[in-house]
């Protein structure tokens, strides 16, 4: 296959702008294997990205989709979510609709993180869908522990009219904003009120995001990923992120598909592992 082109995004950083026969469009930039943007058909974005976003490693770029790897959260001894979103891929190969990228990590990289892998993440765009999948080989001798998530920013009118349904009542999460304490949900929808950050151990393979104002619902499936964490950081915690616009708080919600608390996979040396994301536009 041909490699795809890329062209220049803010800060100098390259991207790549896959299109769909059907018009719909994504961009990933080789800083982090980051998604920005996912349009569809019609040309409405569905992602959320902030204002503030610093687009240069060592920063990771606020909104879109992060890949958090080898470490979701704090769940390890790395930095919060791990170096992967920091540092620069390469492409391997693609075709107008998709792209492979691939990382490796540096010596000082492992030198926090004494395990050498090759981590290659394919994004496709389809007529109505973003497919994302995360592949890791374990290149090393030992058996390499990792936790990991795809951090995804769903852009919505204003989170007041926005929640995520889980299709399932009443279940139990672990609340990071308590700890992590155990929690219930009363019904089968978060709706964001006040800062949400909790780990759904074992969640259900599809969550919907709903944009009741603007009349919109994606679906996120996941595989292979048996957790979910949602998020939303509220006012107090928001306003005060450099990288993040003020009230920005109010446009996005987040569904990450994730290995966490049923985590870590400990990877035996020689295997590969991947986890998906599928995300589709069903109105
Ligand atoms: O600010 P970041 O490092 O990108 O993390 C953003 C958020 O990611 C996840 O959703 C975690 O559960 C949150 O605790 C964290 O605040």
């Amino acid at each position: 296959m041909a490699s795809p082109k890329t062209v220049e995004g803010p800060e100098g950083q390259q991207k790549v702008v896959l299109t769909s026969s059907s018009g719909a469009s994504a961009e990933v930039f080789l800083h982090g294997a980051h998604v920005t943007s996912w349009k569809s058909n019609k040309g409405e974005e569905l992602l959320f990205m902030s204002n503030k976003a610093i687009y240069a490693p060592p920063k990771a770029i606020r909104g879109g989709i992060p890949i958090c790897f080898p470490q979701f959260g704090v769940l390890g001894p790395l930095g919060q979510h791990g170096f992967a979103r920091n540092s620069m891929f390469e492409i391997v190969e693609g075709s107008g609709e998709s792209v492979t990228l691939s990382f490796r990590p540096s010596a000082e990289q492992q030198k926090q993180f004494p395990h050498q892998f090759h981590l290659l993440i394919t994004v496709q765009i389809g007529s109505d869908r973003l497919t994302q999948t995360l592949q890791v080989q374990n290149e090393g001798s030992e058996p390499m522990p990792f936790t990991t998530a795809f951090h995804t920013y769903f852009l919505v009118s204003d989170v007041d009219n926005a929640h995520a349904d889980l299709g399932t009542s009443g279940l139990t999460y672990q609340d990071n904003t308590k700890g992590r304490a155990e929690s219930k949900l009363s019904g089968s929808s978060v709706k964001f009120q006040q800062e949400f950050d909790a780990i759904f151990v074992g969640a259900p393979d599809t969550i919907k995001v709903v944009d009741e104002k603007a009349g919109r619902t994606i679906s996120v499936r996941k595989e292979g990923l048996p957790d979910a964490v949602l998020w939303n950081p509220w006012a107090d915690k928001a306003n005060g992120m450099a990288d993040m616009g003020h009230d920005q708080y109010r446009n996005f919600l987040c569904v990450e598909p994730a290995v966490a608390a049923s985590g870590p996979i400990q990877l035996e040396s020689g295997k590969s592992w991947s986890g998906t994301q599928i995300l589709s536009l069903d109105s």
